[in-house]
C-alpha cells in the first residue's frame, strides 16, 4: 500500500487522454500531471533534446514525490523510456508496448497503421516494438504534425481539424490496414474525426487508455496501489498559461480543472544521484578524521575511517606534493574498498625552513616518528631563528574520489599562516598544534576548541571549498 501519487507527463494536454483513462480504471489513485506546453511540441525536436526535456519534467515531478512515472507521450518514450528506467529506482511506463500489444491483439490483415509525430515515426520505435513481437505484421507509420497543433489550439472540433485530419490520413485509406495506432497521446481528442476518415472497418487503439491497464498491473505486483479510502487528490501542472490549459482539460474531463504554471527551466537535465550517506576518510591519523568527520555530520553524512577496515594494504605516500600524495590515497583506497573515499595530505610549511617539514611533516623526525619526536626536530632546527622569521602555514588538501573514476577526483585546498613558537601552549588538536600561534587570536591551535579550529584552520578552509562543491560534483556522475 502506498498513498504517494502517480506522476504523469506530456508535452501538452495530451498526456490527459491517458489521466482520464486513469481516473476511470485508478479512481483511488493520487495522481500529479505536468505538461510541458512552453515547449511544444516535441514531435520535430531531436532525441537529444526531447530526452533532457523529459528529465527536467521527471525531476519536477520526483519532488512531489511521485511512486510511478507513466510517460504519457509518446515522442518522449521513444526519446528516453530506457535511460529513466534506467536510472530511476521507481517504475516508469511508457505507452509504446503497451499500445503495440493492443494493436498486435485486434489485427487480422497482418498491416498495422501508426499515426505519429516526426519524432516518433523517425524514431521507428512502434515497427520496432510491433515487429520484435511478430516479424510478420506489417507497420505503415504515417507522421501527423498538424493534429498535435489543432489540439492545442481547442480546435478539435472545428472544420479546420476535419479537413487536416482528412488530408493527413489520406494515403492510409486505401489499404489493407485494419488497425490503426493513435500513437500520440494528442489524437484521441481528433478520434471522431480519425475515425470517420478511416471508417468503421479500422479499429483505432489509444495508447494511452492501453497504458493505464499496464499502471494498474504494476501497482499489485509491487503492492503500490493506494488503498487507504481517502478521496483521491489530482494536480494538474503547466509550463505555459494555466487558462488554455483549464479550458480544455475541463472539457476532456468532464469536470472542473484548475493548473498550476510552473517553470521547470532549471531542473536538472539528467539523473540527481542521491549523495552517498558514507563517506570513508582514509587516513589513520585520529585527530584528522575527528576534524573532517564533524564537518560531514552537520550535512547528514557519515564517515569511517581506515580503522573500520583493518586489514586493509596500506598505501604508500610516493608523491612529492600534498596533491600527489591525497590522490596517491583517495584512489588507492577507494579502488581496494569500492566506496567513496576522502583523503587529506596535509603538513606545515616553515619559511626558515626552506617550506620543510611540507609533505614529511608526519614522518620528520624519520625512523619512530611521532608527534613529539617530530615537534623536538622542529624547535632543534629553528633554534636561533628571531621570532620575526618564524613564519610558516599549515597547508590541507582534500582529495575525493568516486570508485571506478580515478581521473574525476574532486580536489581542494586551504591553508593557515602562522608563527612557530618555542614553548609549546595547549592540550587540544594534534601535531603541531602546540606550537602553530595564530597571531591574530593571541593562541595557538592546540588552545583552541575543536570548533574554534575548524573556523579558522587550513583543513577547515579546505572543507569548506570540499563542502560548496562536491553536491555538484558527485551528482555529475
Ligand atoms: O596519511 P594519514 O593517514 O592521513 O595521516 P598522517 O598523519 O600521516 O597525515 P599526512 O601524511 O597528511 O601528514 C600530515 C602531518 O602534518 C601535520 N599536520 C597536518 N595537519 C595538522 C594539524 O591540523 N595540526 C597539526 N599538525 C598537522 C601532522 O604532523 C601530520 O601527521
Ligand atoms: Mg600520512
Amino acid at each position: 500500500m502506498n498513498t504517494q501519487p502517480i506522476g504523469f507527463i506530456d508535452s501538452g494536454v495530451g498526456g490527459l487522454t491517458v489521466v482520464k483513462e486513469a481516473l476511470r480504471q485508478l479512481p483511488n489513485e493520487n495522481i500529479v500531471f505536468l505538461g510541458d506546453q512552453a515547449r511544444l511540441p516535441y514531435g520535430p525536436r531531436p532525441a537529444a533534446q526531447v530526452r533532457a526535456f523529459t528529465w527536467q519534467m521527471v525531476n519536477f515531478l520526483l519532488t512531489k514525490k511521485i511512486k510511478l512515472l507513466v510517460i504519457a507521450c509518446n515522442t518522449a518514450t521513444a526519446a528516453a523510456l530506457d535511460d529513466l528506467r534506467t536510472k530511476l529506482t521507481i517504475p516508469v511506463i511508457g505507452v509504446i508496448q503497451p499500445g503495440s500489444r493492443a494493436a498486435l491483439r485486434h489485427t487480422h490483415t497482418g498491416h498495422i497503421g501508426v499515426i505519429a509525430t516526426e519524432g516518433t515515426v523517425r524514431s521507428c520505435a512502434y515497427a520496432h516494438t510491433i515487429q520484435a513481437k511478430d516479424p510478420q505484421v506489417k507497420v505503415t507509420s504515417l507522421a501527423a504534425p498538424k493534429f498535435v497543433a489543432v489540439v492545442e489550439s481547442n480546435e478539435a472540433h472545428s472544420a479546420v481539424a476535419k479537413k487536416v485530419v482528412a488530408q493527413t490520413l489520406r494515403p492510409l485509406t486505401h489499404t489493407d490496414i485494419d488497425t490503426l495506432v493513435m500513437g500520440c497521446t494528442h489524437y484521441p481528442l481528433l478520434r471522431p474525426l480519425i475515425q470517420n476518415v478511416m471508417g468503421e472497418g479500422v479499429t483505432l487503439i489509444d495508447s494511452g487508455a492501453e497504458t493505464v491497464s499496464d499502471v494498474s498491473m504494476l501497482l499489485d505486483y509491487f503492492d503500490l496501489a493506494n488503498t487507504s479510502g481517502h478521496a483521491a487528490t489530482r494536480t494538474y501542472y503547466t509550463t505555459a498559461g494555466a487558462a488554455l490549459f483549464e479550458t480544455i482539460a475541463s472539457e476532456w474531463l468532464n469536470q472542473p480543472i484548475t493548473a498550476t504554471h510552473v517553470d521547470i527551466t532549471q531542473q536538472p537535465q539528467d539523473v540527481v544521484t542521491a549523495l552517498p550517506t558514507t563517506v570513508v576518510v582514509a587516513s589513520k591519523n585520529a585527530g584528522k578524521v575527528r576534524e573532517i568527520g564533524a564537518m560531514f555530520a552537520k550535512l547528514g553524512v557519515s564517515v569511517k575511517s581506515l580503522s573500520d577496515f583493518p586489514a586493509l594494504p596500506t598505501v604508500e605516500e610516493t608523491g612529492t606534493t600534498f596533491e600527489e600524495n591525497a590522490r596517491l590515497k583517495a584512489d588507492g583506497y577507494a579502488k581496494m574498498l569500492e566506496l567513496p573515499v576522502l583523503a587529506d595530505d596535509s603538513g606545515l610549511q616553515v619559511d626558515a625552513l626552506g617550506g620543510q617539514p611540507g609533505v614529511f611533516s608526519a614522518r620528520y623526525a624519520g625512523k619512530g616518528h611521532n608527534d613529539a619526536a617530530n615537534n623536538a626536530k622542529l624547535i632543534a632546527e629553528l633554534a636561533g631563528v628571531p621570532a620575526a622569521k618564524r613564519t610558516a602555514r599549515f597547508v590541507s588538501t582534500l582529495v575525493l574520489a568516486k570508485p571506478g573514476l580515478p581521473n574525476q577526483d574532486l580536489v581542494v585546498s586551504g591553508h593557515v599562516d602562522g608563527v612557530i613558537v618555542g614553548l609549546p601552549q595547549g592540550e587540544n588538536g594534534f601535531g603541531y598544534d602546540p606550537y602553530f600561534y595564530l597571531p591574530e587570536l593571541g593562541k595557538t591551535m592546540a588552545q583552541l576548541t575543536p570548533d574554534e579550529k575548524n573556523g579558522v584552520s587550513h583543513r577547515g578552509n579546505a572543507l569548506r571549498a570540499l563542502e560548496a562543491r562536491w553536491g555538484d560534483w558527485y551528482q555529475k556522475g
